[in-house]
């Protein structure tokens, strides 16, 4: 499913991130920990295909996405990454409903109708649908964000930091729902964090830790 050796990446600038060989198998739940600076985003946009290595082999649900052309990339990615980043990142000036359309829409891909109305209503956001996403509470936001991440049955969930400026009955909240939904959906679930609580809320979890840049 994911298999990385060799992996680094020069940033113009001169920083050198040099990370750890992994082999994750599908369904897997992988804790990325590291102190900030450590390169734990950089870590996540090379498994999106958003960044290349400068060296090493990186192979993610049987591609390079290194090695391919733009577009195959970006058909590849809507396939295989379902991604929530730090803070859920949603259109202000749209509904949940256009939230969750733009994103099939950016993708090219239709979702599963069936597939849609359950997470849907699974996350509880049936009675949301019309509100504009500066209305909704942190962990509503949160939730909005996860259906939009996996709309399209992404075989991996990377999530940046999802525990972040939560309280700590929120954090658990949201650990909770991020575990539930990958064992449902049979997704590849990492998390990307500096958080003792986040990693307390997965302890079957595999760890990969970062250093410090170089
Ligand atoms: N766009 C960029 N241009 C140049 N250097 C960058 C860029 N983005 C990140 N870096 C470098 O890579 C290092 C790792 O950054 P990254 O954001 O991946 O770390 P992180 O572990 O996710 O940090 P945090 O926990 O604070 O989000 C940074 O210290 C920075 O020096």
């Amino acid at each position: 499913m994911i298999e990385s050796r060799g992996l680094l990446i020069t940033w113009p600038g001169g920083v050198t991130l040099r990370y750890p060989d992994l082999q994750l198998g599908p369904g897997q739940t992988l804790l990325l920990r590291g102190p900030s600076g450590s390169g734990k985003s950089t870590w996540l946009a090379l498994m999106a295909g958003l960044l290349t290595p400068t060296q090493g082999m990186l192979v993610v649900n049987g591609a390079q996405p290194g090695q391919l052309t733009q577009a195959a990339r970006d058909a590849w990615r809507s396939r295989t990454i379902g991604f929530l980043p730090q803070g859920a990142r949603l259109s202000p000036a749209l509904s949940v409903a256009d939230n969750l359309r733009l994103a099939a829409f950016a993708s090219g891909h239709a979702p599963e109708p069936a597939h849609q109305q359950a997470l849907i209503k699974r996350l509880g956001l049936l009675p949301l649908l019309r509100h504009r996403t500066h209305q909704l509470s942190g962990g509503q936001a949160l939730r909005v964000a996860l259906a939009r991440a996996l709309l399209l049955r992404p075989a991996i969930l990377l999530a940046d930091e999802p525990t972040a400026s939560l309280d700590d009955d929120h954090a658990q909240a949201a650990m909770q729902l991020l575990r539930e939904q990958a064992e449902r959906h049979g997704t590849t679930l990492i998390v990307a964090t500096h958080d003792q609580r986040a990693v307390a809320a997965l302890p079957d979890a595999r760890h990969l830790h970062l250093g410090a840049a170089a």
